[in-house]
């Protein structure tokens, strides 16, 4: 990834600790009782599976799953694809890029919160094509079909990938499932909103990094969709904010064992009951790690709503129902950068700042010479070309002016959209 780019640089309340306290784990579960059929025949086995689910979920957001039943030589085949993918030089890589028409693909400069991550990642829809909006304005109900690319070096990349998918699925549906029982409803409540579901899968390498201490792989952040089940390699980085006392626990890998967290959407069907918790990547200066998380999304079309059976005069409805394709086409395209838009980088805004003297005032006058409010910033046409592609998505210069000014000029802090922004006032 070259020099260290300023844009990768976390505020300092959010550069990690290099020595993390591994004081108590997320929950590890067995879920041998539960992975050969679809609802095992003894039920006071699955009774205490289910407690432990529900206890996981409340407390923690986050726990490991062993004797999941995927098979280990269908991971292992991925994880090697992966490695032998990220080996290759950037110029291959970005041959099977990530763009505006295309969402799914290579990309090394994912932000998060407007900060850079330090990783590089490749993803795939689970259901080769997958139809989501097309496009994130709330009167456009078109819809399009995301396909998949294949770049041409590890040819097993394609079989790999399937394979897996389709382990994930399963062991997401066998999750589903428990979590509905810990929640007090029927084991398939929440199965038909995943008919055409939009989940994904993500290859991500975190090169080593120079500077561990300023950086992260990923920054602090929570997962949209409803669940995440992560392979994690046996390098370790991924932390976790604790629920008791917001500390960031370090999660051990466990090996063979699958990591799963409640996202967002499962956060607003349990009205709270279980929330979807802040998690991040640490990298370190010498290893490079490897991860493969998989999204489980529902169909575009779901509207997230708190589920009725879950509602009850104590406990009334906290979450206005929102429309999952279009959150999901929303927050991808507010993940944007900085400045330096027009030249496409030809031209960089450089940093600049004033010292005072103890004798003598100064005075100047500045003027600043900016577009109308309604302009839409993007790299000019005739500057973006095959070598030299589009570095920034279009944004509005009126809007990023209202929220940099609220972020007390600092960050361009224009924030994603959240689930919060759907919560009834209470
Ligand atoms: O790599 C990891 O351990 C976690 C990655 C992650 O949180 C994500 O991609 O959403
Ligand atoms: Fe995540």
């Amino acid at each position: 990834m070259g020099e260290v780019d300023e844009s990768f640089i976390q505020a300092v309340e959010h550069r990690p600790k290099l020595a993390i306290t591994e004081a108590e784990g997320i929950p590890l579960i067995n879920l041998s009782v539960f992975n050969s059929h679809d609802l095992p025949s003894n039920p006071s086995s699955i009774e205490t599976l289910v407690e432990e689910i529900r206890d996981a979920c409340k407390n923690w957001g986050f726990f490991q799953v062993i004797n999941h039943g995927v098979p280990l030589e269908k991971r292992e085949k991925l994880e090697l694809a992966s490695r032998k993918f990220f080996a290759q030089s950037t110029e291959e890589k970005l041959k099977v890029r990530r763009d505006e028409v295309n969402p799914q693909g290579y990309y090394d400069s994912e932000v998060t919160k407007n900060v850079r991550d330090w990783k590089e990642v490749f993803d795939m829809t689970v259901k080769n094509p997958t139809v989501i909006p097309a496009s994130h304005e709330a009167g456009d109900n078109g819809l399009k079909e995301v396909v998949n690319w294949w770049p041409e070096y590890p040819s097993e990349l394609r079989e790999a990938f399937e394979e897996y998918a389709e382990e994930m699925e399963k062991l997401a549906h066998k999750l589903l499932e428990l979590i509905s029982l810990s929640l007090g409803l029927k084991a398939n409540r929440l199965s038909g909103f995943f008919n055409d579901h939009t989940s994904f899968t993500r290859l991500n390498h975190y090169p080593p990094c120079p500077v561990p201490h300023l950086a992260l792989g990923v920054t602090r952040h929570k997962d949209a969709g409803a669940l995440t089940i992560l392979a994690q390699d046996d390098v370790g980085g991924l932390q976790v904010k604790r629920k008791t006392d917001g500390k960031w626990i370090r999660v051990k890998p466990t090996p063979q064992a699958y990591i799963v967290n409640v996202g967002d959407i499962i956060q607003v069907w349990s009205n709270d009951r279980y929330e979807s918790v802040e998690h991040r990547v640490m990298v370190n200066s010498e290893k490079e790690r490897f991860s493969i998380p998989f999204f489980f999304n529902p169909d575009h079309n779901v509207m997230v709503e708190p589920l009725e059976e879950l509602i009850t005069e104590q406990d009334p409805v906290k979450y206005q129902a929102y429309n999952w394709g279009k959150f999901f086409a929303t927050k991808k395209r507010s993940n944007f950068k900085k400045l330096d838009v027009w030249s496409n980088d030809k031209y960089k805004s450089v940093e600049h700042r004033v010292m005072v003297n103890s004798e003598r005032e100064r005075f100047s006058i500045p003027f600043f010479f900016n577009p109308a409010h309604y302009t839409m910033v993007e790299p000019v046409a005739e500057l973006v070309n095959e070598e030299n592609p589009a570095k920034y998505k279009a944004f509005n210069w009126g809007k990023f002016v209202s929220a940099r000014n609220l972020s007390n000029f600092k960050k361009l802090h224009v924030e994603n959209i959240q689930i919060y922004h759907f919560r009834k006032s209470e």
